[in-house]
């Protein structure tokens, strides 16, 4: 793994995000990494994160996915020119497309882990496939088509 998270590579003016931005003391600050050619993020979910009691809400796995999705884009997006993560410019990537599928029920209690695959790397798209699983069982898998982020946003 690489020392530094992803989203602490971010500049301090995107760094705000609900799911991974390391400025939202109420958010939910994910960390994703390296682990060679994929991607890893951990989260250990709170008893506020329930769906029904003992299983995790649905919306917070969607969340990470996201999170762990656009993370991962930006790295993949940096590995592929040869830079290094946080480098100026910036490699600014937003959700255009979140897809998840709930394969079972994820049991509120461990860890969750999340692993990401780069299916595809352009210079405006990047594509991200991840699974979610929980004592090391997938419970939830995911995509996120991540594009540049527009100028409206900037
Ligand atoms: C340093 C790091 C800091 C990072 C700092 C940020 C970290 C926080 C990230 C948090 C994640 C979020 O929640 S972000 C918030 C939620 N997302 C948003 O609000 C985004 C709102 N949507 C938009 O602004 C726009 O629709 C965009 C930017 C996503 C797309 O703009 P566009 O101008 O229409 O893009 P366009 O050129 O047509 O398409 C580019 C490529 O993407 C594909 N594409 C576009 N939309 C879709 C789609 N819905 N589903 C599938 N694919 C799509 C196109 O087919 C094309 O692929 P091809 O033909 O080239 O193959």
């Amino acid at each position: 793994m690489t020392e530094i998270a992803f989203q602490d590579a971010y500049p301090e003016d995107l760094s705000h995000c609900y799911g991974c931005g390391r400025h939202n003391p109420q958010g939910h600050q994910l960390k994703s990494f390296w682990d060679g050619e994929e991607t890893v993020a951990e989260f250990q979910p709170e008893p506020q994160h329930t769906a029904v009691p003992g299983f995790v809400y649905g919306g917070l796995i969607a969340s990470l996915i996201d999170c762990h999705g656009t993370g991962s884009a930006s790295a993949a997006a940096y590995r592929a020119e040869g830079r290094a993560l946080g480098s100026e410019p910036p490699l600014r990537f937003v959700t255009a497309s979140l897809h998840v599928d709930f394969l079972r029920p994820t049991p509120l209690g461990p860890v969750l882990k999340l692993r990401g695959t780069i299916e595809e790397v352009k210079e405006r798209k990047v594509v991200v496939a991840m699974t979610v699983s929980a004592n090391d069982q997938v419970c939830a898998t995911g995509r996120v088509v991540a594009v540049r982020l527009p100028a409206a946003m900037a």
